[in-house]
């Protein structure tokens, strides 16, 4: 039987640690956050994020954007938010209305206040394996943390990313690539025998495509650590990519969905937001 990486236990303590850090610091961390509020998943998950936020001491101010708004306009909202001294964090939660443009919209935030790690320049920071602090996106972020606190070794491991939008699969397998994994993505496009493959070699699966019971215990490697994104509901339950109940008796580590990546992706943002804030109040000071 696996063991559960519980996501949710982690995060609940990296909250509270935060929690100490954003009062000891005396900063007054601000996160903006634009979204569009037609959209289910975005006014669940800024609730989500919101309320997290207070309780670590980071205040939020939201702004809803209107079913057809254009692109122009979210850069012109994003522009403000750059030169507003107050806001220390700009999140942009995606989807967007299909009218904009979301990575153009991302690659407009100032670098600094770039909290979601999206844009183009944190990102060419992240794909090039920079040093120095800069955002990377919280799901994988989280992911990464998920699995140093349960010392997972990725060194020379061989892992599979399937999925690469620009949220999780991309930022992932370039994570996992910085860390010494030799990596393999996998996507829509991959032919099924090809990724039945990969999973038959993996050390590491993460899985992000959105398609409940996606991967099963038999396709995978006895002892492989599994590690599941995705975000399904079926027949009203929240279920992931993974079938639990099979892989878990063949994985040696197993995220649960609900519990595991989704609680760590707010606990990062929020990781990342105080990060902004602290590097902006040190950088005023020079
Ligand atoms: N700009 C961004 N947009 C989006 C991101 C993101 O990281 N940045 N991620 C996703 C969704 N997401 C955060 O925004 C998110 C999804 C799920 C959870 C979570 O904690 N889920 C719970 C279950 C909730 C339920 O039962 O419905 C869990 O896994 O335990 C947090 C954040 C899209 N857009």
């Amino acid at each position: 039987m696996a063991t559960i990486l519980d996501g949710k236990a982690l995060s609940k303590d990296l909250k509270i640690a935060l929690a100490d850090k954003v009062k000891e610091s005396g900063l007054s961390p601000k996160l903006a956050v634009v979204f569009d509020p037609k959209n289910d998943g975005s006014r669940l998950y800024v609730g989500m994020k919101q309320r997290a936020a207070a309780k670590v001491g980071i205040a939020t101010e939201d702004i809803a954007v209107a079913d057809d708004v254009t692109t122009e306009a979210v850069l012109k909202i994003v522009a403000d938010l750059n030169a507003d001294p107050s806001v220390t964090g700009i999140l942009v939660q995606a989807p967007l209305p299909k009218t904009v443009n979301d990575q153009q919209v991302f690659s407009a935030i100032a670098p600094e206040k770039d909290v979601d790690g999206l844009g183009a320049f944190n990102q060419g920071m992240l794909f090039g394996d920079q040093p120095g602090e800069y955002a990377v996106a919280a799901t994988p972020q989280g992911v990464m943390t998920l699995l140093r606190h349960y010392d997972i070794d990725l060194h020379g491991k061989k892992a599979v990313v399937v999925g690469r939008s620009q949220l999780f699969g991309r930022p992932m397998a370039a994570l996992l690539n910085n860390a010494n994994a030799t990596v393999t993505m996998a996507h829509r496009y991959t032919p099924r025998e090809m990724l039945l493959d990969s999973l038959q070699n993996a050390d590491i699966v993460v899985v992000g495509v959105g398609i409940a019971n996606f991967i099963t215990g038999d396709q995978i490697k006895d002892g492989a650590v599994l590690v599941d994104v995705g975000m399904n509901v079926v027949d009203g339950k929240t279920t992931g990519d993974i079938e639990f109940a099979s892989a878990e008796k063949k994985a040696s580590f197993i995220t649960p969905v609900p519990g595991g990546v989704g609680p760590m992706t707010i606990a990062t943002l929020l990781e990342n937001t105080f990060a902004a804030a602290l590097n902006q109040a040190k950088s005023s000071k020079n």
